[in-house]
């Protein structure tokens, strides 16, 4: 468990964040000077607050009542910045190995090298130097070096933002692995929506230096409180899904909570993981099962809860079998179709977007 809360007024700016998380990667999310960073360096310890306490596990690294402290070097945390900073006259392999050097004496054992270089793929590159290494590479070998520092939690501070659109495309599976992979949770610094929607596990909304919203990614991502940083195309139901069948027609059945959902043909086996996302104003809301429509998806659903939104909107959350779905319509709409909760009707899924899950 990470906690985290901590309050410094720097004068034009104040911060008053607090939140908890577990394991897996925890998405800090905001817009530019939203106070990411300065919660980033608050955990490195690389900036004291005024007040707060923070905390991995059972230790405690910072807490002004008791005025506690730790310095950066005692805080086993592993940090990528934006530009992996290696030492250029090292090769691959010394600069991966130098974090672990200063790894506190009984820290637990080291991980394996060889599953790390494997984790990002870079055996190839172990003899050259950082100069001969593409921007993507570059950070790969930075995140090695950070694990291999046997850290308690790992910081990434907009680890792909200096990269171009390829290198990205590039880094993201092996990012996406780590996440999965490593048993170190993670701090994962982004304004990319696509990026934590592939990445996160946990979200954390930052909003003029406070928490707006956090959770899991699917509850953040649902809840009205996150449509002011998020913007209303971004937020919408998450829902776990499983390949069922693939059908004629290209078509793939996915059977998930929400119930069966066709998507455009899938190309791995029946009974793969697969994630659905099924963005709030992709979902139209009928009181009768339409005919003649060529939407693929017309769910039962029941609605939940209607909420006018700060975007001049409603935002409905609708029961659809054991899952939560969110459609975000005109007031006008809201009134004409008269929803409330207990309401039956259809929920109308123009797109659905499919991801690994
Ligand atoms: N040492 C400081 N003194 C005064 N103001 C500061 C200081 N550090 C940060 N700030 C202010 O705090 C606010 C939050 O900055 P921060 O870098 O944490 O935002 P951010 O969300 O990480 O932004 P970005 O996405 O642009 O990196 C900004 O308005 C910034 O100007």
């Amino acid at each position: 468990m990470i906690g985290v809360e901590l309050r410094h007024d720097f004068g034009s700016f104040k911060l008053d964040v607090a939140f908890q998380t577990s394991g897996g990667v925890t998405a800090l999310f905001g817009r530019s000077g939203a106070g990411k960073t300065s919660v980033v360096n608050a955990v490195a310890g690389l900036m004291r607050p005024q007040a707060g306490r923070i905390v991995i596990g059972d230790q405690v690294l910072f807490d002004s009542e008791t005025r506690t402290f730790l310095p950066p070097a005692q805080r086993r945390i592993g940090y990528v910045f934006q530009e992996g900073r290696l030492f250029p006259h090292m090769t691959v392999r010394s600069n991966l190995t130098y974090g672990g050097r200063f790894a506190p004496k009984g820290s637990g054992a080291a991980p394996d090298f060889e599953a790390v270089v494997d984790l990002l793929g870079i055996q190839h590159l172990l003899d050259r130097r950082p100069a001969a290494l593409s921007g993507g590479e570059k950070q790969r070998v930075a995140i090695g070096r950070a694990l291999l520092s046997r850290p308690n939690l790992l910081l990434m501070d907009e680890p792909l933002a200096a990269l171009d659109e390829t290198r990205k495309a590039e880094l993201l599976p092996f990012l996406e692995r780590l996440g999965k992979d490593s048993r170190v949770p993670i701090l994962y610094v982004s304004h990319s929506v696509p990026e934590i929607l592939r990445l996160a596990d946990n979200l954390v909304l930052i909003d003029q230096g406070r928490v707006a919203a956090a959770g899991t990614l699917g509850d953040v991502m649902t809840s009205p409180a996150s449509l002011n940083a998020l913007g209303p195309s971004a937020i919408g139901a998450i829902i776990p899904a499983n390949i069922a069948a693939h059908e004629d027609g290209g078509v793939t059945r996915l059977s998930s909570p929400a119930g069966d959902i066709l998507v455009t043909a899938q190309d791995a086996p029946v009974g793969t993981a697969r994630q659905v996302r099924i963005a709030a104003q992709d979902v139209l809301i009928a009181l009768q099962r339409p005919e003649g429509l060529s939407a693929l998806n017309i769910l039962p659903a029941t609605v939940a809860a209607v909420q006018p939104d700060s975007l001049g909107g409603v935002l409905v959350r609708l029961q659809v079998g054991d899952a939560v779905a969110l459609a975000r319509v005109t007031q006008r709409s809201a009134g004409a179709l008269g929803l409330a909760p207990g309401l039956p009707c259809y929920a109308i899924l123009k797109s659905v977007a499919v991801s690994l899950g």
